[in-house]
């Protein structure tokens, strides 16, 4: 059997804070906010994961009211999730996700967040693919006032 989920999440930029982004630190001049760590690329991975196995959302498991979240490290919320996935028996067909960004330039980090993400799902790079756009200066994303990120995963019943 196949479940299909799909996730999309923005986070504003903000002075002081870092960006991270896929789990990797990214050289920017200014970060993203959020109540936990704000990385917008494994929070829309979480989502999709969540979407895919219809345990609704990253809120509802992680509520940015509880002090618990405060600063959390995303890598540690998504493989959270990840055994959830495991746990109702799935394993990762693959997963593609683009982050939508005026700026920071992504192209450079681009492989070392693949590897991030499929480490933290234990699978093969080839099962992930991370990509980027602009939106070519329209919008909030193209006024640089935050980045937007989306994915769609395809999970695979491991008993079949
Ligand atoms: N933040 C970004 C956005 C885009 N890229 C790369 O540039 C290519 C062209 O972007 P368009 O918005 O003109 O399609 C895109 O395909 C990415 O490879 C990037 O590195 N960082
Ligand atoms: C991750 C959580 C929890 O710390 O906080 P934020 O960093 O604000 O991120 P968001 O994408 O709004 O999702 C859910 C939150 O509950």
């Amino acid at each position: 059997m196949f479940r299909i989920g799909q996730g999309f999440d923005v986070h504003q930029f903000a002075e002081e804070r870092p960006c991270i982004i896929g789990g990797v630190r990214i050289p920017f001049e200014k970060g993203l906010l959020g109540h936990s760590d704000a990385d917008v690329l494994l929070h829309t991975i979480a989502d999709a994961c969540l979407g895919a196995i219809g345990e609704g959302d990253i809120g509802k498991h992680f509520p940015d009211t509880d002090a618990a979240f405060k600063d959390a490290d995303s890598e540690k919320l998504l493989a959270h999730v990840w055994e959830m996935v495991k746990e109702k028996g799935y394993l990762l067909g693959n997963l593609d996700c683009t982050i939508i960004a005026q700026a920071p330039k992504m192209a450079p980090y681009i492989d070392e967040i693949r590897k991030n993400v499929s480490r933290i799902l234990a699978v093969d790079p080839s099962q992930v693919n991370i990509k980027a756009t602009t939106t070519e200066k329209l919008g909030f994303t193209g006024r640089k006032e935050g980045i937007a990120s989306q994915a769609v995963i395809l999970l695979r019943n491991n008993q079949q």
